[in-house]
């Protein structure tokens, strides 16, 4: 079963219905009939998603389904063994691995469940790494990685390493480094899973926040219906096929 199309925006949407915000224009990605096969297993039936500008998208569904795997083939990290992923109009699964890298690299920014700083880098400088890995020159990405802090509660931990932070204050410098490229699409895999309920609902809230702010749309795959209450609309992934999740 695909996802069902948006319905046409009558005014603004209300709170708790399956999509909250209206959605315009073409999607800035878009996944139609994804097919994955690991060996002999098929993952991914006939998967697909659209992402709006802006929006944030809940990925949920038992473990296995295949939630992580799509997350892959939409953000060029795998290439799907059938069907489509655009961005912006453009193919990414029949780019190169060069050019899916350097896709990952300018436009999109990831999170995942443990953060996985480097750790004889300060705080500051990993979240710098992206910029200077884009080309920036080291001064002006620290410099610009560093306006990040505030925002994100991390004011003053600019030169921490890694191994002095708390799990949480560590996930927020993730957050910081997948948006330090102003990405246009944040991907999100269990990014709460490590820490406990207070801490991740913190750090649920700022990657929602920044994210919302900076204009990225935002797919998180979580496993949590909290987290997913608070995203504009929920994606269903069931034995490798995609639904629209309605919210009661
Ligand atoms: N590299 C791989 N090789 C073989 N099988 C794999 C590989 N990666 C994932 N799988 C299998 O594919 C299926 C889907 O995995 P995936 O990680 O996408 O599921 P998921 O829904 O994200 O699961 P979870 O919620 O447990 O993280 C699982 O059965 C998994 O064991």
């Amino acid at each position: 079963m695909r996802e069902s199309s948006p319905p046409p925006s009558s005014g603004r949407p209300q709170r708790g219905a399956p999509d909250r915000k209206a959605r315009s224009g073409s999607p800035v990605l878009t996944a139609a009939g994804l097919v994955k096969r690991y060996g002999d297993t098929t993952v991914l039936h006939d998967a697909a998603l659209d992402v709006h500008g802006g929006e944030t998208v809940a990925v949920m569904g038992p473990s296995g389904s295949g939630k992580s795997t799509l997350l892959y083939c939409l953000s060029g990290v795998m290439t799907p063994d059938a069907g489509t992923v655009t961005y912006r109009g453009e193919r990414v699964d029949t780019r190169s691995d060069g050019r899916r890298a350097e896709l990952r690299r300018t436009e999109f920014g990831f999170v995942f469940q443990f953060p996985g700083l480097l750790p004889e880098l300060s705080a500051a400088e990993n979240v710098a790494l992206p910029l200077m890995l884009a080309g920036t020159d080291r001064r002006t990405a620290i410099t610009r990685a560093s306006t990040l802090f505030p925002a994100l509660g991390l004011d003053g931990l600019e030169r921490r390493r890694p191994g002095a932070l708390s799990g949480g204050q560590a996930q927020r410098v993730g957050i910081a480094r997948a948006l330090a490229t102003e990405p246009a699409v944040v991907f999100a895999d269990e990014p709460t899973g490590a820490l406990d309920t207070e801490t991740g609902d913190e750090v649920m809230s700022l990657l929602l926040a920044s994210a919302v702010e900076r204009g990225a749309a935002l797919v998180v795959v979580t496993h949590d219906e909290r987290i997913a209450r608070r995203c504009d609309r929920t994606v269903a992934v069931a034995d490798g096929r995609t639904s629209a999740l309605e919210r009661s």
